[in-house]
């Protein structure tokens, strides 16, 4: 590689995914600069950003460019949303049959019933066997997803592989193996580095967004119509664990086109705009916390246990006090969040655009927030940054209070921010704390105290903005969905207030004030 087109990269490392640069460089070169930039620098990032310049606008793709295997497979777009930009790889190519084959009879229980590799500890053993593939000349992005989530699935059932063993037995997880093999180790961080991803599982790039197969390709993704390509049980409740997820961001695109149309209005001063948009996207939230109910009948509340170990991390884990190393990699252990469902773009998206991520209190559990914000495709963290600065800078909330009716939008919109945390809440109780005294969360965070910082921060937000409504300015409507929302928002704060209460009895308080960023 010449070091002219190394220094053209280095210049303008950040590259537009959509269009090449500048109209003289060609789309051949174009690729070739990604090329570089991959192999010299790790991933790329995907906005028209240069360092340290905010952009005023987000490239939303209008197109998914399903041909376009040298951008990445999760850029926000009006057709996808957070969902990747095609469907994801079902089975790798042959080359990496051993891998192959490992993943498809890992699981506890196969699909023909019969005991996989995990039913029994036996995937350890299984493991030395497996080549060391190189992958460094491996560019399609398609390809990288799903070696990045068969690695990640291997790395997490082969570490946590005696945790689950020893919870079947004796309801604790012991230890897990605190040795990554290099085998595993080596090509996860090739993959990890080249799509600027952690390496160790995760929500959107493996577990659950980069993990679903359309039956029938030609119909739309919606749950009868889709099946898992990876799993560690092989029971049902984890496939609908897996998928209530991905037909809840099966509504993002409305999501994200809302959202750019709000930012876009009130920056032009456009009031009916303004309210068009928040009433869509507040139809929109609804849709998507209908989806979510779901998740009762989908996914068992008692079969959660048996697959949540291997979605575990590895920071602020008792099963790993020394993290994990990598062997080929790293001298030093290495520290990551596991897969959780914070990770997801939906409410991020809602809470930076609504203004209520500045309104969170400055606490150690906020700094958790911050931080699992990082564990996500680059494009989807480089969209939410950019709502939240602008959201900012037009001042969203502001340009909603300034009008009685436009307030009545808005809160309906914390509303059904609080209808899915509340819900969200409920899950925890039902599916983990019922079931287990195990003090923190698969990402890492304390159990009974963090997911109540958000949930009362918006709560609270209701409350101060109800306040300040000039009800003689308010439809009739909007008067009695106003008296509603306060009424249920009062109610939620009460039940919430006293469940962490009892809770912080049943787990110690000590390790619920252990916060680790
Ligand atoms: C059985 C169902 C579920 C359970 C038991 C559950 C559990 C949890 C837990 C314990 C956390 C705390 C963070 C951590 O992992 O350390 C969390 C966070 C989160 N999960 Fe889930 N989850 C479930 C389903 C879902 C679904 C379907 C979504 C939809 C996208 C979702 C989205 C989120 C979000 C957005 C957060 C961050 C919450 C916040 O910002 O307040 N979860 N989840």
């Amino acid at each position: 590689m010449t070091n002219f087109i190394k220094q053209i990269v280095h210049k303008s490392f950040i590259l537009s995914a959509v269009v090449p640069p500048s109209p003289r460089i060609t789309a051949t070169k174009f690729n070739l600069f990604k090329k570089v930039a991959i192999k010299e620098f790790g991933a790329l990032t995907t906005s028209s950003t240069c360092h340290n310049v905010q952009p005023h606008t987000f490239n939303v793709l209008k197109d998914v460019m399903e041909h376009d295997t040298s951008s990445p497979s999760f850029m926000v777009g009006y057709d996808n949303g957070f969902l990747p930009r095609w469907d994801p790889m079902v089975q790798l190519p042959d080359k990496f049959y051993a891998l192959e084959y490992l993943l498809q009879k890992m699981s506890i229980q196969l699909p023909n019933g019969k005991p996989g590799l995990l039913a029994n500890g036996e995937l350890g053993e299984a493991v030395k066997d497996l080549p060391l593939y190189d992958i460094k000349d491996i560019f399609d992005q398609r390809l990288l997803s799903a070696l990045f989530r068969d690695y990640t699935f291997l790395a997490s059932a082969y570490l946590l592989e005696p945790c689950d063993i020893m919870f079947r037995e004796k309801k604790d997880y012991g230890l897990g193996r605190q040795i990554l093999p290099k085998n595993i180790a080596v090509p996860l961080v090739e993959v990890a580095k080249k799509l600027g991803a952690f390496p160790f599982m995760e929500y959107a790039l493996s577990y659950s967004l980069y993990n679903y197969r359309r039956v029938d390709p030609s119909k739309p993704i919606v749950y009868s119509n889709l099946n898992l390509i990876r799993e560690f049980s092989g029971i049902s409740s984890e496939k609908g664990f897996i998928l209530v997820h991905v037909t809840m961001v099966a509504n993002s695109p409305s999501l994200v086109r809302w959202t750019m149309e709000t930012l876009d209005s009130v920056e032009k001063n456009d009031r009916s705009r303004f309210n068009n948009s928040l009433s869509k996207l507040n139809e929109t939230m609804i849709l998507i916390n209908t989806e979510m109910k779901t998740m009762w009948e989908r996914s068992n509340p008692d079969d959660y246990l048996k697959f949540r170990t291997f979605i575990m991390g590895s920071k602020n884990q008792p099963m790993f006090p020394k993290g994990v190393i990598y062997e080929g990699v790293s001298e030093e252990p290495l520290f990551y969040r596991g897969e959780s469902g914070a990770n997801d773009s939906m409410i991020p998206c809602m809470d930076n655009l609504l203004q209520i991520t500045s309104k969170l209190p400055k606490n150690p559990l906020t700094e958790v927030l911050k931080d699992f914000r990082r564990y996500r495709p680059i494009n989807h963290k480089e969209f939410l940054d950019f709502v939240q600065r602008h959201a900012e800078k037009v001042d969203v909330r502001g340009f909603a209070t300034q009008d009685a009716n436009s307030t009545a939008l808005y809160l309906a919109n914390l509303d059904k921010i609080i209808a899915f945390r509340y819900r969200h809440w409920n899950f925890t109780k039902e599916y983990i704390i019922k079931n287990t005294t195990h003090p923190v969360a698969t990402g890492g965070s304390p159990i009974v105290t963090w997911l109540p910082n958000q949930l009362l921060t918006i709560l609270e937000q209701i409350s101060q903005i109800y306040k300040t409504i000039d009800y003689s300015q308010l439809t009739p409507e909007n008067k009695i969905l106003i008296d509603e929302l306060i009424a249920k928002a009062d109610n939620k704060k009460r039940v919430l207030n006293g469940d962490v209460k009892i809770l912080k009895e049943k787990f110690s308080p000590e390790s619920q004030k252990h916060v680790v960023v």
